[in-house]
């Protein structure tokens, strides 16, 4: 069994695979890292290895304890990937959205795909049907455009997440509501919109933890899953196995 982690900017997320069917999921943050990993490996004996990627804080020497017991895989930009990476500085590219790339190309061969990663950033990467990793876009998340504009004023309340009933925001939770949730619906699918100027085919995946409130609001058609960087941790591992 495999044991998938990843090391976001906000939250760690950690995922159980037995081959390729993921068992439990976790979330977590990083001060309770080494009793979760110990939580989980002593649930699930059977993890022979754990494979890390991180754009966070945490290195590679932050899991040594681990490789006396089982095998240690920490993605880095070295590691074997199916695809050409035209990034001009390849050495740049976040961990994360190699792996994302690994995981579209592995599931979803022969075709264009865009992946979009709501997280707190949000990402955007293409490759092209032939593996070509193009390189996307880079803007802030949600709860990041929340934080910024609390933050960066001196009036603004900090709010969390809300759809807004009515595009013409009417009071000042309404209008900030308007300004992030729908602001970043549209920005969705105006990068869409510039992609299919240029494609006319591509499968469009959705993931990270706004996944779920964008799907449904999105206009394209697109494949949401959660949990895609998670089990493409697992593929990126299999692959580099073979
Ligand atoms: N329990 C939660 N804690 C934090 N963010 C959450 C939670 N549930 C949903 N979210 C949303 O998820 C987004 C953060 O996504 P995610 O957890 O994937 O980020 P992350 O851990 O920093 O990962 P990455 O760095 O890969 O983006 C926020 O914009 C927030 O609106
Ligand atoms: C953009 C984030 C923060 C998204 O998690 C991460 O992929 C990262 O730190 N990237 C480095 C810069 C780049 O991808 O070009
Ligand atoms: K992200």
């Amino acid at each position: 069994m495999v044991l998938a982690i990843d090391i976001g900017n906000t939250r760690i997320k950690a995922a159980v695979f037995k081959e390729s069917t993921l068992i439990d999921v976790l979330f977590f943050d990083q001060k309770e890292l080494i009793s979760k990993i110990d939580f989980i490996l002593d649930k699930f004996e059977k993890i022979t290895t754990m494979v890390i990627a991180s754009v966070g804080n945490l290195k590679k020497t932050d899991f040594l304890k681990y490789s006396s017991k089982i095998t240690v895989f920490y993605i880095t930009n070295k590691d074997k990937f199916p695809f050409t990476n035209l990034y001009s500085t390849p050495e740049t590219l976040g961990i994360d959205r190699m792996v994302l790339a690994c995981g579209a190309v592995l599931q979803f061969p022969n075709q264009n795909r865009l992946v979009i990663d709501a997280g707190t950033c949000i990402t955007y990467d293409f490759i092209d049907s032939n593996n070509n990793y193009l390189g996307g876009a880079i803007s802030a998340g949600i709860k990041l455009r929340y934080e910024a504009l609390h933050q960066y004023t001196a009036k603004l309340p900090l709010l969390s997440r809300e759809y807004p009933e009515n595009f013409i925001g009417n009071s000042t939770h309404d209008s900030i509501h308007s300004g992030v949730a729908q602001g970043v619906i549209h920005e969705i699918d105006g990068f869409i919109a510039q992609y299919k100027e240029q494609y006319a085919k591509f499968i469009i995946i959705l993931t990270g933890g706004d996944a779920e409130f964008l799907a449904e609001r999105l206009k394209n058609t697109i494949f949401a899953n959660s949990n895609f960087l998670l089990e493409s941790l697992n593929q990126t591992f299999q692959y580099n196995q073979k």
